[in-house]
């Protein structure tokens, strides 16, 4: 399994109160499995997305993916690996502005030892992946939602991540940005063996998963029934 969660809690204090957005879970994902998480508002679908991406850790139980232990490591560790097998895309695709398509691509790429040959050969490939090897000079503001959050796909995954999480990918976008959104996803998982866990509110976008799960307070309600296409 790519992704194996056994017996998950995770508890906030705020206050003198004790919340707990997820209780006793448990998860297995498949590599290149692209799986939809839906849920009520406050049900800890994001919760769950921050854990198994490494910016949040549990308060008990095991969350392994590809094989490594991520439940114990410190936030430097955590911060180190998620660097490298991690790519996180945004309902609001958070690209810089003043920085061209391209330079947005590259910006995950400056924290490694790539030569600027190497990256550009990377930024390019992602580019390119996306369908935007034409606009790698243009801004955001020069580009469509959908062609945006397509820039923020290529940023995710030019350090060839194994994993990528998505909360509310297509959530800002018209249903044909969001459709095409979505078969650019499928294709990251059945032609690239991505493996990808996206959070959603959208049925729609939940049907183009092969697999989708509910949330409800923190469990899930459902076996998960495979999807068919
Ligand atoms: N850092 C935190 N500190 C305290 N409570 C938190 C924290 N993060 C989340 N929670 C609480 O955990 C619960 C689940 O939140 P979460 O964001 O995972 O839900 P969600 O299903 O993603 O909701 P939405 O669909 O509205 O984004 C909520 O009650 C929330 O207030």
């Amino acid at each position: 399994m790519f992704i194996s969660i056994q017996n998950l809690t995770k508890s906030f204090h705020k206050n003198k109160e004790v919340i707990t957005p997820l209780e006793d879970l448990s998860l297995e994902v498949e590599r290149g499995e692209f799986l939809s998480l839906m849920g009520p508002s406050g049900s800890g679908k994001t919760t769950l997305l921050n854990i198994i991406a490494g910016i949040d850790t549990p308060t008990s139980g095991s969350v392994e993916i590809n094989g490594k232990d991520i439940a114990h490591l410190s936030r430097t560790q955590l911060t180190n690996w998620r660097a490298k097998h991690v790519g996180y895309i945004f309902q609001l695709y958070h690209l810089v502005p003043i920085l061209s398509a391209y330079e947005n691509v590259e910006l995950p790429l400056l924290l490694g030892k790539w030569t600027k040959a190497e990256r550009k050969e990377k930024i390019m490939a992602a580019l390119d992946l996306v369908g935007l090897a034409n606009r790698a000079q243009h801004r955001p503001s020069e580009l469509s939602g959908g062609q945006e959050q397509r820039v923020a796909i290529a940023r995710a995954i030019v350090h060839d991540p194994e994993m990528l999480v998505a909360d509310e990918p297509t959530g800002d976008l018209d249903r044909e940005s969001a459709d095409s959104i979505l078969r650019l996803l499928n294709n990251l998982a059945e032609q690239h063996d991505k493996t990808i866990v996206m959070v959603t509110h959208d049925p729609k976008a939940s049907a183009a998963a092969h697999r989708a799960l509910q949330l409800e307070k923190g469990k899930f309600v459902n076996e998960g029934h495979l999807l068919t296409h």
